[in-house]
């Protein structure tokens, strides 16, 4: 059986005394067992979160990093020093820094496997755009992103990776895949995974769900069977909603 997780990626929202106050308000919610819990921060709250989710079930991640331990590399952001503050997971390779700050299959996987060397838990987005969706595309487009951002990984290695499924256009739109769709396009993940590592090696990768997800929704996709929880934008900003969501994926 695969431990649920969920993860909320709060994206460019929330300056240090706002992460300080949804980690007050977590300490408010009563706790969740069996149900992996995340919320993935700006680099600037990462330090004080860690901090302050101390004693709490809710695990720190960061939304994108550097795959050098060091360097020449203005701007940027190492695993060395993600570790060193406490953080468990790093989001690599979302839509949006696809998009917008070129990341591609090969950073993904250098950041993949850097991760994976310092202890950090990867959590590795996919997703088809709608006109490749249109196109009939869907499966092609998350093989390959699956296969590029895992090239290299050892089956030891595997156990710590999870994978987002987020279609693209159903990311802060509003328009939710059908549990059924997102389902059917996990499962061809899966079995991506399975033929490179065995199917026995490949059921125990924990697949999310991402793209509008809501506490009003998360329990329709985790009835479904191939999705382990869901990583969450919009939603997952306060710590009321959070924990709604977490207590709807157990
Ligand atoms: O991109 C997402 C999570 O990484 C999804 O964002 P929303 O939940 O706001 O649609």
């Amino acid at each position: 059986m695969r431990t649920p997780i969920v993860a909320g990626n709060w994206k460019m929202f929330k300056t240090i005394a706002e992460a300080k106050q949804f980690a007050e308000a977590v300490k408010q919610q009563d706790a969740v067992a069996g149900v992996e819990q995340v919320v993935c921060a700006p680099f600037t709250a990462l330090a004080a979160l860690a901090e302050a989710l101390k004693g709490t079930d809710v695990a720190l991640g960061a939304q994108n990093m550097h795959f050098e331990e060091q360097g020449a590399f203005t701007g940027e952001i190492s695993p060395l020093m993600l570790k060193e503050i406490g953080v468990r997971y790093v989001i690599i390779g979302h839509s949006e820094r696809r998009q917008y700050f070129n990341e591609t299959d090969e950073s993904v996987n250098k950041k993949t496997l850097a991760a994976l060397k310092h202890g950090l838990r990867p959590i590795v987005c996919v997703g088809e755009s709608l006109e490749e969706r249109e196109a009939g595309k869907t499966a092609e487009v998350v093989r390959k992103q699956t296969e590029a951002a895992l090239t290299d990984v050892t089956p030891d290695q595997l156990a710590d990776v999870v994978i987002a499924y987020e279609p693209i256009w159903a990311i802060g739109t509003g328009k939710s895949s059908t549990a059924a769709d997102a389902n059917e396009t996990i499962a061809i993940i899966r079995s991506v995974i399975a033929e490179r590592f065995g199917q026995q090696e490949a059921d125990k990768v924990r697949i999310q769900y991402g793209g509008s997800v809501k506490p009003e929704n998360i329990g329709g996709y985790m009835a479904e069977k191939d999705i382990d929880g869901a990583l969450v934008g919009g939603a997952s900003l306060t710590a009321d909603s959070f924990f709604a969501l977490v207590k709807g994926a157990k």
